[in-house]
């Protein structure tokens, strides 16, 4: 119950910076704190709101907005970690366009991350660990996508024993049949998937429509081609993959997408995307003296590795790591309502979890 107080007393609301204030009374000036985090919407790939808008240009307006929002000079910033997948060419060009884009003088260094769908966790892990390790006390953590003007489809150059060896080849299993994979073997069903999917789409619409995801999105001016072929500039501020008319007979008549008897189909996939988010940390004794706001503290991490051929377990093996790491301090996973947390017992952390 004590633990629950501590962790209520980080989530009370407020504005829009700092919403979530972070009162917990054991804080170290060590702590590695969140100061303020948006994102863009969340555009659907090759036909959505960002089709046409180039992935420098999503992580632009993430990182100027975040310190605008706080008005911290880009020139405090110790480091800036980029998570992405689809990096062409040498990796880093299309952050350091971002950064320049947003107005971050050259002193301030910028690199690019790739630990595929977790890229940008690992991005804010890194940059917290470059506090933690004295390196800096302010640091900026992003994440890029634009799915729709990258192609995962090229592998590269890989080696022609790839086929010989069975974990080697499971690591080019496309991600739909991953997730066939996992819901075979763990005993998933249809109709199990398509539930979650209506839960997911019904609390995305609420969300949606009491306005609570502005807190969180920048809005992006860019341009759009639509179907006939004419560029309009439309500024960009709702999740375009959100279906509020969603049901569960809807979802049940889909075919599925990757598999003639499987059960993954385009209603309960994870949607191919396009956004980009950043995340501005610090040192808390640093953060305190800018007079910046606390909104949470980062506490541990945790990456294992699984079987490529279900890649989407990963998280199931990840966070009890993380949990034990943390021991008997709060982890919050990003919820701001203290009535969906609970604490699993004496020898567990409080885990809250955003539902
Ligand atoms: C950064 C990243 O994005 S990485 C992660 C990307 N995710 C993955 O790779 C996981 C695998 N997922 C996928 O590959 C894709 O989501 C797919 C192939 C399953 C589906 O892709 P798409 O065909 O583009 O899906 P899309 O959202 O356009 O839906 C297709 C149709 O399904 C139907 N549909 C989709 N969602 C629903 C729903 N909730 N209720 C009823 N019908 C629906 C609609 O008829 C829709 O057509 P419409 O948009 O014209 O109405």
């Amino acid at each position: 119950m004590h633990r629950v107080q501590i962790l209520s007393g980080h989530l009370s609301s407020n504005s829009r910076v700092g919403m979530r204030q972070c009162s917990a009374s054991a804080a170290d000036p060590n702590d590695i704190v969140v100061v303020h985090g948006l994102r863009t919407a969340i555009g659907r790939a090759k036909r959505g709101s960002f089709k046409d808008t180039t992935p420098d240009e999503l992580l632009s307006a993430v990182m100027s907005a975040v310190l605008k929002d706080v008005g911290l000079r880009p020139s405090l910033l110790g480091d800036v970690c980029v998570g992405n997948v689809l990096q062409p060419g040498a990796g880093a060009l299309m952050a350091r366009v971002a950064h320049f884009l947003s107005g971050f003088p050259e002193s301030v260094p910028v690199y690019t991350v790739n630990r595929q769908c977790s890229s940008g966790l690992q991005a804010l892990f890194n940059i917290a660990g470059g506090i933690r390790g004295g390196s800096y006390d302010m640091g900026l953590a992003c994440g890029v996508e634009s799915m729709s003007l990258r192609s995962p489809d090229n592998p590269g150059d890989l080696s022609p024993r790839l086929m010989d060896n069975e974990k080697t080849r499971d690591c080019i299993i496309p991600m739909g049949i991953t997730s066939e994979n996992v819901a075979e073997r763990f005993g998933i069903t249809r109709e199990a998937q398509d539930r979650f999917a209506l839960s997911s789409q019904q609390k995305a619409a609420m969300a949606q429509k009491k306005g609570l995801f502005e807190q969180e999105i920048t809005p992006v001016t860019t341009k759009f081609v639509d179907e006939n072929g004419t560029e309009r500039t439309i500024t960009v501020t709702k999740d375009d993959g959100i279906r509020p008319g969603t049901t569960f007979e809807g979802l049940a008549k889909l075919r599925p997408a990757f598999k003639e008897t499987g059960s993954t189909t385009a209603g309960n996939a994870s949607q191919v995307s396009d956004g980009a988010a950043a995340v501005l940390i610090g040192r808390r004794s640093t953060v305190e003296k800018l007079g910046l706001p606390v909104f949470g503290v980062l506490r541990a991490s945790a990456v294992v590795g699984v079987p490529p051929d279900v890649m989407g377990i990963g998280p199931a093996y990840a966070i009890p790591q993380a949990l034990n790491q943390a021991g008997e301090r709060t982890i919050c996973l990003g919820c701001n309502r203290s009535d969906v947390c609970s604490s699993p017992g004496p020898e567990s952390p409080v885990v809250c979890v955003c539902l």
